[in-house]
């Protein structure tokens, strides 16, 4: 898989790329990731590469011209087909199932703005879609680049060892929240390790975590129970936690 990042500051992602999970995909040649600067294809002695808002009004806008180069010389790099995403809070959320989807794509371009965004002319002309990492403003969009590249190279086969994999499926398959975890010591000032979690069972301790499982994600983000494919045996346990809760 490919990444082709769009940024006035590459360097910033490439670094971000460089460690843990994104990093050693990148050494078993799971991923790559490429920086393209459109200040490199900006024109004049100042090789601007945002102007004024027309109409007024705060900050800068990017302009088209240095980003539409960037965008032509990626392309011309490899010959491989390639999907242009623009991070912004106007985009789709980034959800799990998103990057599922992210994930089986040979190439995906990134395209990172700064200051008021970019000029809507390029966004409609270059851009296959916009996503969004949550509803607030970050000051450029590589932040969101390498929040997507991580969570996208979590999934490319071979980039987890086993303990990782184990936490993607834990996040991954149901759609709901993890259970609580602990580890030693059993007793401590702040509390004990739930009995059940010491018992051995494996299929009481099954159980235990999925009910706490679907209690906190009925407690913390009830709207995701309203999509997560419950079973009957999950209705119980959720019951269950819910009449014990309300007591
Ligand atoms: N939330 C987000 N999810 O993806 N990107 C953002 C985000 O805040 N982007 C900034 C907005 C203006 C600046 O251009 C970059």
């Amino acid at each position: 898989m490919r990444f082709d990042i769009l940024s006035l500051f590459p360097e910033f992602v490439e670094q971000i790329s460089a460690h843990g999970v994104v990093g050693r995909a990148g050494e078993r040649g799971l991923l790559s990731v490429h920086g393209w600067n459109p200040r490199d294809y900006a024109e004049g002695n100042y090789r601007r590469v945002d102007d004024r808002p027309f109409g007024g009004g705060p900050g800068m806008v990017m302009l088209i011209e240095p980003l539409r180069a960037a965008l032509a010389a990626m392309r011309a790099a490899d010959p491989a087909p390639v999907r242009v995403i623009y991070l912004s809070p106007q985009g789709r959320p980034l959800t799990q199932a998103k990057v599922r989807q992210l994930a089986f794509m040979p190439r995906i371009a990134l395209l990172c703005g700064r200051y008021e965004g970019v000029d809507e002319r390029l966004l409609q002309a270059e851009v296959d879609e916009e996503i969004s990492i949550g509803d607030y403003v970050l000051s450029g969009g590589e932040l969101a680049a390498a929040v997507l590249i991580d969570a996208v190279a979590r999934l490319q086969e071979g980039a987890l060892n086993d303990a990782e994999s184990a936490v993607q499926d834990s996040f991954e398959g149901d759609g709901l929240l993890d259970c609580p975890h602990y580890t030693r010591p059993v007793e401590h000032a702040l509390g004990s390790v739930p009995e059940v979690l010491l018992s051995g069972n494996h299929a009481a301790i099954a159980y235990w975590r999925r009910q706490q499982s679907l209690g906190r994600t009925w407690l913390r983000r009830p709207e995701l129970l309203n999509e997560a494919e419950l079973s009957k045996g999950d209705r119980a346990l959720l019951d269950d936690f819910r009449s014990r809760w309300l007591q």
